[in-house]
C-alpha cells in the first residue's frame, strides 16, 4: 500500500506540473505552476516535419499560453534526436494546391506569434534544427543546444529562396555579414560552430539541462515590468512584422508559384527520395 507520505510527495509534484486543458495533438503544453513557464513540446514523429496539422497545433498552442499570461514559453522536441526536420517536403512535392496555400499561410501564423510573442521565449534544442527547424529556433530570444546536433537555414540548396523572415530571424541574431553568408551558402552548422558564430547561446548536456538554461533565462526577466518588456522587444522586432505583412501575400503567391514549377517538383522528388534511399542503405 502506498504510504501517506509517498502520496503527499506526488501530489506536491503533480501540482507543480500541470497540463495546459487544450493541449492538442501535434503539441503538448505543460506549465510549470512554480515558475509560470509554460514548455510547448512538438510531437510528431518521426521527426517533426512541419505539416499543416503540426504548424495548426503550434499556433494554438503560442497563443493560448501568451493569452494565459504565463511568465514564458520553452519550445522543444519530443524527439530525442531531432528537433525538427523542417517543412514536411511531402506537402510541397505533388502537393494539393489548397493544402500548399494553407501550409505556408501557418507557417507565417507560426512565425508572426512566435517572433512576435509577448513573452520571454527560449529554445531547448534537443536534435538537429534544419530550415523549419533553425526557423522556430531563432524565433526565439534565447538557444541552447546540445552536442553534435546540426542546425541552420539550407533552403537554398533545395533550390528555394529563403523567405524574408528567414532573413529577419538571422540578422536578429548574426552579425549582417555572417547572416548573409549562412543564407546564400545554405550553411548548416555544427553544434560548436553554432555557438561560435552566436547562432546559438549556450549548449548544454541533456535535455534537461537545456530546459533548465531556458528557464533560467526566462527568470532573468522577474523582476522586469512584463508589459514594458514585451514593448521593449516590439520596438527591436515591429518593423521585421510590419515589412513581413506588407509582403505575405506576395511571398505566399511566390511560393505556390515556385512549387508549381516542373523542375522544382523534380528537384524536390530526387531530394525526398535521396532522404529515403539513406535509411534503406
Ligand atoms: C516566400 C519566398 C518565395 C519563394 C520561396 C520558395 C520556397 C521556400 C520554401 C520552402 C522553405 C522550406 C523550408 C523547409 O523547411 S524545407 C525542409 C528542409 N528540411 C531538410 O532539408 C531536412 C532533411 N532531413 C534531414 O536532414 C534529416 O532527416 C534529419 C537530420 C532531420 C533527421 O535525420 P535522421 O537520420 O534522424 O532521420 P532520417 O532517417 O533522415 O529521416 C526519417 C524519415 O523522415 C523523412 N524526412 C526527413 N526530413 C523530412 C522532411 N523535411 N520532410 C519529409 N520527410 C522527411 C526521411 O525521408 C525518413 O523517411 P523514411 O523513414 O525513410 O520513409
Amino acid at each position: 500500500m502506498m504510504s501517506s507520505m509517498s502520496l503527499s510527495r506526488m501530489l506536491r509534484a503533480a501540482s507543480v506540473c500541470r497540463t495546459m486543458s487544450t493541449a492538442t495533438k501535434l503539441t503538448a503544453v505543460e506549465v510549470n505552476d512554480k515558475t509560470g513557464i509554460a514548455t510547448v513540446t512538438l510531437s510528431r514523429p518521426p521527426i517533426n516535419a512541419l505539416n499543416v496539422e503540426l504548424l495548426h497545433d503550434l499556433y494554438q498552442s503560442i497563443k493560448e499560453i501568451e493569452n494565459n499570461k504565463s511568465r514564458g514559453l520553452i519550445l522543444t522536441s519530443s524527439n530525442d534526436k531531432v528537433f525538427s526536420a523542417g517543412l514536411d517536403i511531402n506537402e510541397m512535392y505533388r502537393p494539393d494546391k489548397d493544402r500548399a496555400r494553407l501550409l505556408w499561410t501557418k507557417l507565417q501564423d507560426v512565425w508572426l506569434a512566435l517572433y512576435g510573442c509577448a513573452l520571454p521565449t527560449a529554445a531547448a534544442i534537443n536534435g538537429h534544427a534544419p530550415a523549419g527547424g533553425c526557423l522556430l529556433a531563432t524565433s526565439c530570444e534565447y538557444r541552447v543546444i546540445l552536442p553534435q546536433c546540426r542546425i541552420g537555414l539550407n533552403e537554398i540548396q533545395l533550390g528555394l529562396v529563403p523567405p524574408i523572415f528567414c532573413m529577419f530571424n538571422f540578422l536578429n541574431v548574426l552579425p549582417r555579414r555572417v547572416a548573409e553568408r549562412a543564407l546564400v551558402q545554405g550553411r548548416i552548422f555544427t553544434t560548436e560552430q553554432a555557438l561560435q558564430i552566436g547562432l546559438v547561446d549556450d549548449v548544454a548536456s541533456s535535455k534537461e539541462k537545456a530546459l533548465e538554461k531556458c528557464s533560467q533565462f526566462i527568470a532573468t526577466f522577474a523582476q522586469t515590468n512584463p508589459l514594458a518588456r514585451s514593448l521593449t522587444k516590439l520596438k527591436f522586432r515591429g518593423a521585421d512584422l510590419q515589412r513581413f505583412e506588407s509582403e505575405r501575400t506576395n511571398e505566399l503567391e511566390s511560393f505556390l508559384e515556385f512549387i508549381d514549377h516542373p523542375q522544382m517538383q523534380e528537384d524536390l522528388g530526387i531530394y525526398l527520395e535521396g532522404l529515403k534511399k539513406k535509411n534503406r542503405n
